[in-house]
């Protein structure tokens, strides 16, 4: 590992999932260009998140992080984006509302655009050919020339997260979000789906307590948390020249930020200590999310919670942990102690996504119940250990997709081919989505009365 820290000493040790470029001469006039762009997001702002996820760690505040597993270039739409932004407001009001817990809200958007891969290769019908790394790398078509790694793709990437960006400060910002607007965020399928008069409800309530606010002569839309939310964006930090490209000082701190988004975490492939993307993470001062999977043993984490967060920063990491539904119950606990006892500030997080794949025919899938059962799990071994869990981590999506089986449609591997749309892993759909935040919020709900039971047997 590199003594002195710059954005570019990664590239003096190993790597993983790195691409090859067939033309390194391009590749390095496209990173050129990236570095003359204006960034983002800025210092200030990964730093208030930083600030939100502390306070998500002693269990004041609830983290839902999710959104594309992977970003494309042909869905960028102002339709998509709107519609996934709907339907994260709605997961973050029935967390908030039924949950009890204000809630930090952190989209796998703006940036998401390059995957990691099991394989180099993939083969369909006796043709193998160079694996779909996501949009920014390759092509996700399955011919020779798409897969050709092309650098262009990043001034792309970069376009398309700096219109998405736009788009979604002006929806959180410019009175979307509008907590008076609650009643509106039905999105047309949900509207008749079974999570819709649930969530009706909930709106009623949350606007009933807004007129008892004005009858009692307080103006509602006086107050910046009615009119206007926080939203945050996030990706795998995982082609590292993009991300060097983008990062910068910052001139208040004088320290150095990733601007490509306001959190960076690195995956379950990438996450070994003395390799690359471990050491560009451990010199940004971005909250940073580190995948946790089967793997991860309680001396390698701890290993690297010194190198990526060495003064023990609240907020700085969040331990994203994606074991499996039928793991967690092994694995987790181990974790929890070795870190308790170490006196390590982190933020829990769940990932149920990424250790629930499994194969349906030609289609990967998730079944529902089973992205319920590890989030179920994860609280339980929280709620044994004493420790918070902080929020949930969901690959979904505002559209109807056919992607997961399960949930309260009861989708079977047979729905599975109507409406498949993904390009990498297979996504929450909108009502999916919602159901889940609908019971996350009893267990968040639980967990938050259990927390508050002492502080007041302490008051009294
Ligand atoms: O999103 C995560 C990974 O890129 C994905 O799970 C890898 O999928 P694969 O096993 O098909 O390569
Ligand atoms: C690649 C991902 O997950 P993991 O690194 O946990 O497999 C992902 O979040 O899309
Ligand atoms: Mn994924």
């Amino acid at each position: 590992m590199a003594e002195r820290w710059t954005p570019k000493t990664w590239r003096n040790l190993p790597i993983q999932q790195v691409p090859s470029y067939p033309d390194a001469g391009a590749l390095q006039a496209v990173e050129a260009q990236l570095a003359s762009f204006p960034p983002l997001v800025f210092a200030g702002e990964a730093r208030k998140l930083k600030s939100a996820l502390a306070r998500v760690s002693t269990g004041e505040a609830f983290l839902l992080q999710g959104g594309d597993c992977a970003e494309s270039f042909d869905e960028h739409s102002a339709d998509n984006i709107r519609d996934f932004f709907r339907v994260f407001l709605q997961m973050a009001m029935v967390l908030t509302f039924a949950g009890g817990s204000p809630v930090v809200k952190v989209g796998r958007i703006a940036g998401q655009f390059a995957k990691p891969r099991s394989s180099p290769t993939e083969t369909l019908e006796g043709v193998s050919l160079p694996s779909y790394r996501g949009d920014i790398i390759n092509g996700l078509t399955f011919t020779e020339e798409a897969r050709v790694p092309d650098p262009k793709r990043q001034l792309e990437a970069y376009r398309q997260s700096a219109a998405t960006l736009n788009l979604l400060r002006a929806f959180a910002t410019g009175g979307y979000a509008n907590l008076e607007n609650a009643h509106r965020w039905m999105l047309g399928f949900v509207k008749d789906s079974p999570q819709s008069s649930r969530y009706r409800d909930v709106a009623e309530r949350m606007s009933d307590a807004l007129d008892f606010m004005r009858a009692i002569g307080i103006n509602p839309e006086t107050h910046q948390e009615v009119r206007t939310t926080d939203f945050y964006t996030s990706h795998e930090a995982l082609l590292l020249g993009y991300e060097e490209s983008l990062t910068r000082v910052d001139s208040t701190s004088g320290d150095w930020y990733a601007t490509s988004g306001h959190m960076l975490w690195i995956g379950d492939r990438t996450r070994q200590p003395d390799h690359a993307h471990v050491e560009y993470a451990r010199g940004i001062k971005n909250p940073i999310g580190l995948k946790c999977g089967p793997s991860t043993t309680a001396e390698g984490l701890i290993r690297l919670i010194d190198l990526l967060n060495p003064e023990n920063e609240a907020g700085r990491l969040s331990l994203i942990c994606r074991f499996g539904a039928d793991k967690v119950g092994d694995h987790l606990p181990g974790l929890i102690r070795t870190v308790q006892r170490e006196g390590r500030n982190v933020v829990w997080v769940c990932d149920p996504m990424h250790g629930n794949t499994i194969a349906a025919g030609r289609y990967k899938t998730r079944p529902f119940e089973r992205v319920m059962q590890e989030i179920e799990g994860f609280f339980g071994v929280h709620r044994a250990e004493g420790t918070i869990a902080g929020g949930i981590h969901l690959e979904m999506t505002g559209k109807d997709v056919t992607e997961c089986t399960g949930g309260a449609r009861a989708l079977t591997a047979d729905d599975l081919q109507d409406r498949y749309h993904t390009y990498c892993d297979p996504r929450l759909n909108a009502e999916q989505a919602l159901e889940v935040a609908f019971l996350t919020a009893e267990l968040v709900k639980r967990e938050r009365a259990e927390i508050e039971r002492p502080r007041l047997d302490a008051a009294e």
